[in-house]
């Protein structure tokens, strides 16, 4: 069981004690939220996060920790946070017009794959659940721009109104990467050993599917500054959600193309990712790579474990829940993969939390039965996945909120980053065949480092 929580981490969360949460929304001109955030780097390095969905209509970016939610209970983890959060706003003192979600007090974070895993050194800054309310947030919806800040004690709103021209006049590019000094892949053959093992555990066992990864580590000259890496994935991943989230001297950050749960009012939508294949060189190979794909027994079976968990797993929330029979393709630079789109209806009660408690891991991340498959992965994988692969998003007071599966995504820790990919194992699985779609996985967040390929 991990007991994380550096002393400075402790004082922080002790901040939700500390009194009235003071939150005031404003909406302000048009800014690049990018730039935002690497306006910040002096002041608040340590303190910040960044995201962007999908299609780009909504972004958020934080700035400076107003309070920090840990849990001390990791297996009570998802209703802790849900408590401490729920306590705070009970009398917050909430000024916010504007019916935009993601506006107002937001928690800002997320959760450790598995809470009983070895804790690795460099996730030490994460823990196993992590979030943040940020003193100083802007929100962009369908470019509509709102300031929000948090503070404890009464706030000034004048200093909304100066933030506001400030933010007006930044501009900046971020530098450039430090040199890569050595890169490093971890037992290939011993991981390529593990999936033989699982294989064969899968053909003469109950158990149906298991997702191994794997890592990879790059050591630069001189600290990363997330900004960055952000730059890149901003450019090289537009139809992807892009985020980080910095913690001490560390930065989780990634393009996932996964939503897990997104909730809106009582629309709930959710995703179903699992089965790739590459990108063709060109558009006639490309096309005939994802029919391949459409119609590959083993890729579907891997994906159809993902649907029916999901289904099982929202239907307690939902009053309504539409999912499409066959899946569809999603197409991302580099790799297609199986897609199928889930929406339903949230009764009134359900809460986002409650969803990702339900929801996490899927099978995309997971296995089938989802805790045999977590011991599997515990015992083969031979590293602490952190935060890779878990749920990450934010909610607002409001009840609204968006988690994504942490994938395409590593960890920065001072000048070393861990990059992170993985890959849904089925009785029929090929460890050669699974070891090159890690290698597809990993490209996105090499080139993000500077890197072309492994
Ligand atoms: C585990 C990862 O991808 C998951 C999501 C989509 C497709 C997957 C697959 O085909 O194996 C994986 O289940 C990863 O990117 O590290
Ligand atoms: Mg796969």
């Amino acid at each position: 069981m991990k007991t994380i929580l550096s002393p400075n981490r402790r004082e922080q969360s002790a901040t939700n004690e500390r009194g009235k949460l003071f939150s005031y929304t404003i909406p302000m001109d048009p800014c690049d939220l990018f730039v935002f955030y690497q306006s910040q780097r002096t002041s608040s390095t340590g303190q910040r996060f960044y995201w962007k969905n999908s299609d780009g209509s909504f972004r958020i970016v934080g700035s400076g920790i107003a309070a920090t939610f840990t849990s001390k209970s990791p297996e009570r983890r998802f209703e802790h946070i849900q408590q401490q959060w729920d306590k705070l706003l009970q009398d917050a003192h909430i000024e916010n017009k504007y019916d935009i979600p993601g506006t107002g007090p937001l928690l800002f974070g997320g959760f450790s794959f598995d809470i009983d895993q070895i804790p690795a050194d460099e996730w030490s800054s994460f823990g196993d659940s992590l979030f943040y309310l940020p003193e100083i947030m802007i929100t962009c919806l369908d470019e509509q721009y709102f300031l929000t800040m948090n503070q404890f004690g009464a706030l000034d709103q004048r200093e909304g109104e100066f933030l506001k021209q400030w933010v007006k006049q930044m501009k900046g590019k971020p530098n450039p990467f430090p040199k890569l000094l050595t890169q490093k892949e971890y037992d290939v053959e011993g991981w390529l050993q593990s999936v033989e093992e699982v294989v064969d555990e899968l053909q003469n066992t109950d158990m149906q599917k298991v997702v191994l990864a794997r890592k990879l580590q790059l050591d630069f000259a001189e600290p990363l500054q997330s900004e960055t890496i952000i730059d890149q994935l901003l450019s090289e991943q537009p139809s992807s959600y892009v985020f980080s989230m910095e913690a001490e001297d560390s930065c989780f950050l990634g393009a996932s193309p996964e939503r897990l749960v997104e909730k809106v009012n009582q629309r709930v939508l959710s995703t179903c990712l699992a089965g790739s294949i590459a990108r063709g060189k060109s558009e006639q190979e490309d096309k005939k790579l994802g029919n391949d794909l459409l119609h590959d027994s083993k890729n579907l079976f891997e994906h159809g474990l993902v649907v029916s968990m999901i289904e099982d797993a929202l239907r307690p929330f939902c009053e309504e829940l539409l999912i499409p029979n066959q899946p569809n393709l999603m197409k991302k630079p580099y790799i297609q993969h199986l897609y199928t789109p889930v929406e339903g209806r949230a009764k009134k009660e359900s809460s986002i939390f409650a969803m990702v408690q339900s929801l996490h891991p899927t099978p995309a991340l997971g296995g089938v039965p989802t805790r045999p498959a977590m011991k599997m992965i515990r015992d083969k994988e031979n590293m602490d996945r952190g935060f890779y692969g878990s749920p990450i998003g934010w909610t607002d007071y409001r009840g609204n909120g968006e988690f994504i599966v942490g994938i395409r995504s590593g960890l920065t820790k001072g000048s070393s980053a861990f990059l992170y990919a993985g890959c849904g194992l089925v009785s029929d699985s090929i460890a050669d065949k699974e070891l090159i779609e890690t290698r597809i996985k990993f490209q996105p967040m090499l080139r993000a480092f500077g890197k072309e390929s492994l």
